[in-house]
């Protein structure tokens, strides 16, 4: 299996060309965000909006209104009860997050649904948390997959939808299996992350560590690969989702040299001058 090495960042990440403006660089969609897990959609936002995401739109519960403004005003806002609205954002998008904190009663699998059958070719589909609960409720999930669809599950999440137990989920041949069935590129979370590309090549993360054990910490990363996906789309998408994946342990790595724990907030701060480094080496 291929390491994913520190050059894959030199690879994806440019300077920006002078004649660009915000729409070069990605719309953004973020569908998540209940009563209870506002913090989750706004973490995934934020982290889109601060590794350079051009325009995001977060799609949450109203209530999240207060904070996400006052975290990220950088981002637009959308009352995710407001289909209209948010189908609207959802055709226009390039990019598309669904599950930081939905969580799973009807309207949660009510709108995952919806965008799975609104979802065109050209777009590119992130599903994570929740809505990764929500697939595997649903019969055979894999075929409801759009094309371009990337799977960010944690190791429970991916028992739920493959069925492979945890202690067994180092067996690549088990997960390549349930990963051909989807077309779909499977990030499966843990310490030594792996990428299951759709051509059925895989890609291992070295770096990262415990210091990242915090509630978020998934949510930013699905901010991390949206907003490189809606930039960087002179690279081959496997090579932008291995550097997404790279940088947010990357940065994460470097505030641990003098952090016991390293919070997603900080690491989402940390992106744009870690992103600048890149491209001045
Ligand atoms: N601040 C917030 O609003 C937060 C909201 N969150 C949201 O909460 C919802 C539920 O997600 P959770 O992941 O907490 O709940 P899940 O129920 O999906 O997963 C947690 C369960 O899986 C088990 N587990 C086993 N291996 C694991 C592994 N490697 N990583 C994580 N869990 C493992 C845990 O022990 C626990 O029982 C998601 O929508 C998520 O986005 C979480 O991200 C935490 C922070
Ligand atoms: N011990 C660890 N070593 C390396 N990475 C870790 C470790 N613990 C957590 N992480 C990383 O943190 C993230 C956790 O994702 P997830 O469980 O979805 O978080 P949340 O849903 O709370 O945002 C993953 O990217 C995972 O690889
Ligand atoms: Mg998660």
């Amino acid at each position: 299996m291929k390491l994913i090495k520190p050059d894959i960042l030199k690879q994806v990440v440019k300077v920006r060309p002078a004649n660009s403006y915000k729409g070069t660089f990605g719309r953004i969609v973020t569908i998540g965000g209940n009563l209870n897990y506002g913090g989750a959609i706004i973490m995934t936002t934020s982290a889109a909006v601060h590794a350079g995401a051009g325009l995001v739109t977060c799609a949450c519960n109203s209530a999240n209104l207060t904070a996400l403004h006052t975290i990220v005003p950088e981002a637009m806002f959308l009352d995710y009860k407001n289909r209209p609205s948010l189908l609207n954002a959802v055709q226009s998008a390039d990019v598309i997050v669904i599950g930081p904190g939905l969580g799973n009663d009807s309207l949660a699998s009510d709108l995952l649904l919806q965008v799975l059958s609104q979802i065109t070719g050209k777009q590119q589909l992130i599903i994570d948390g929740s809505a990764l609960t929500i697939l595997s409720q649903q019969e055979n999930w894999p075929k409801l997959l759009p094309q371009q669809t990337i799977l960010t599950p944690h190791q429970m999440e991916w028992q739920r939808l493959s069925g492979i137990k945890i202690a067994d989920q180092n067996d690549l041949e088990q997960n390549l299996h349930v990963q051909q069935q989807t077309g779909a590129t499977i990030v499966l979370k843990k310490n030594g992350t792996v990428i299951y590309h759709p051509d059925q090549t895989t890609a291992k993360l070295t770096i990262g560590g415990p210091y990242m054990a915090t509630g978020g910490m998934g949510d930013t990363l699905a901010g991390i690969i949206a907003a490189f996906l809606g930039q960087f789309k002179n690279s081959p998408t496997k090579l932008v989702i291995e550097a997404a994946v790279y940088c947010h342990s990357a940065v994460a790595q470097q505030l641990a040299e003098n952090n016991y724990v390293v919070l997603p907030t900080s690491i989402i701060a940390a992106l744009p001058q870690f992103m600048q480094k890149v491209v001045n080496s």
